[in-house]
């Protein structure tokens, strides 16, 4: 099978001073040789070069050229980098002069990485946190991406792959020697001791994992209260742009309206939500089930209450004290196991309760404070002990599969035989090459894959 070889702008859409075009598959040198009229630059360095057009001899433009020969390539095939002039018309009559060309085509989105992945230069979990840091927005992200794609989590599982070989090795030289189903004692026990101690890393590894994926996804702090709190006006003073509608009518927002702010590093997502209270607009009420269901995942409830809160209260007979009113609403609406933060707004209308930060998004009095609180919230959350291996949902899954398979090994061992011991362990490893893509995953690639730019 001869793969095609594969080219695109790896340097984003748009008019740019400079722009990247990478090449890679088995044309490449003769790709270069075609636009640059014979001999080709020595590997790995960079040169200055016309490009022409083959078919009619016509300059181009003039580019650095970089021949990067494989298999010690990113993709590991040979490939080939220009870095020509940023304009449309360049890159569009270099890219029309491409794809002219004998056994060459565009590249899909992810296709480079998926070669890299497929000549074994990255694993799964690299290509991961290559994908994770194109796309970190903040300190945290871009070192917790940096750590995955230099291997962090491969290195772990390679080496509970390896105690987890051995452990089965000793399961299988038993059977091959042992007359009988019974385990021999000291090959038991030292499977055990083994499996015992992979079980407890993988575990400590998933206590973990939360703080990673929040990294990841972003410290979800939810807006939340009653109509007309000023919940959406907060949203816009935080954002520092009119995101939300604002109006004296309650129960203007319906849709979750969401923001992301780096805070001293630190990813936080800010949701605004519909006013809670009971409905009878079908929409509105719509509104009131989405934000119920989002300030139940969230990682911290802002519970705003107004100065002026009886006028704009939900609920009949609330008292006018807005210390009293604090302490009865998050847990009537139903806002249990999740960490709240109560803010009295509107501080320029009227005293808030004691103990509660107070702002005014009107004058922008308290806001500072109120973005300090949920940074040291949010701080606290992500950074606490150790930095995080697992980064994703799928990390957790396949970590609790093997988990399981450790917990049904510890069973055969006490009331089954060497057999089910031994297969317990084979599903194990098969279960953990799909962390690192050594398994079959075509369905997780594709999903990967999917969600890069063109160009990597
Ligand atoms: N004086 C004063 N008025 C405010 C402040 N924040 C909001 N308001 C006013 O309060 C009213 C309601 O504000 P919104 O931000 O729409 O309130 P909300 O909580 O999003 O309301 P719903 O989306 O209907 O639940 C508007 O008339 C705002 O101008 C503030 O800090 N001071
Ligand atoms: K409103
Ligand atoms: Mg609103």
């Amino acid at each position: 099978m001869t793969l095609d070889t594969i080219f695109a702008i790896a340097s984003g859409i748009g008019r740019s001073a400079v722009a990247i075009v990478r090449i890679s598959g088995p044309q490449t040198d003769a790709v270069l040789e075609r636009l640059l009229g014979g001999r080709l630059p020595e590997p790995r360095r960079a040169v200055l070069r016309r490009l022409r057009d083959p078919a009619t001899g016509e300059i181009l433009d003039q580019a650095l050229v970089l021949r990067l020969p494989g298999p010690a390539s990113f993709t590991g095939e040979d490939q080939a980098e220009l870095q020509i002039h940023g304009s449309t018309a360049v890159r569009t009559a270099l890219l029309r002069v491409l794809a002219a060309m004998a056994g060459c085509r565009a590249a899909e989105p992810g296709e480079f990485t998926r070669r890299a992945f497929l000549n074994g230069r990255l694993d799964l979990t690299e290509v991961e946190g290559l994908a994770d840091l194109i796309d970190a927005e903040t300190e945290a992200q871009r070192r917790q991406a940096l750590r995955q794609m230099e291997g962090a989590i491969g290195r772990d599982v390679a080496r509970w792959r390896d105690r987890l070989v051995d452990a089965l090795a000793a399961c299988e030289a038993a059977l091959d020697f042992a007359d009988e189903d019974d385990v021999p004692d000291d090959v038991a026990s030292g499977v055990a001791a083994a499996t015992a101690g992979i079980h407890a890393e993988i575990a400590a590894a998933l206590a973990g994992a939360a703080r990673g994926e929040r990294v990841r996804d972003g410290f979800q702090v939810v807006i939340a209260g009653p109509p007309n709190a000023g919940k959406s006006t907060l949203l816009n003073a935080l954002a520092r742009r009119d995101v939300a509608i604002v109006s004296p009518i309650p129960g203007t927002t319906r849709d979750l309206i969401e923001i992301r702010c780096d805070l001293g590093g630190l990813p936080v997502v800010f949701v605004d939500t519909a006013g809670l209270r009971e409905s009878e607009d079908l929409v509105e009420r719509e509104g009131i089930a989405r934000a119920r269901d989002r300030v139940q995942r969230a990682d911290l409830v802002l519970w705003l209450v107004a100065a002026d809160a009886e006028a704009s209260s939900a609920h009949p007979g609330a008292s006018r004290d807005a210390a009293a009113v604090e302490t009865w609403i998050p847990a009537a609406a139903g806002i249990r196991g999740v960490e709240v933060l109560t803010v009295a707004t509107k501080s320029d209308l009227g005293q808030a309760g004691d103990g509660s930060l107070a702002v005014s998004a009107k004058t922008g009095e308290g806001v500072p404070a109120l973005i300090a609180r949920v940074e040291a919230v949010a701080a606290a959350a992500m950074t606490h002990g150790s930095d995080a291996v697992l980064t994703r949902e799928r990390h957790r899954a396949v970590l609790s599969s093997v988990a399981d398979c450790l917990d049904r090994a510890a069973l055969a061992r006490q009331h089954g035989g060497i057999e089910l011991l031994a297969e317990d362990l084979r599903l194990a490893l098969r279960h953990l090459g799909r962390m690192t893509g050594e398994v079959d995953v075509e369905e997780v690639l594709d999903r990967i894959f999917a969600s890069f730019c063109i160009g990597k």
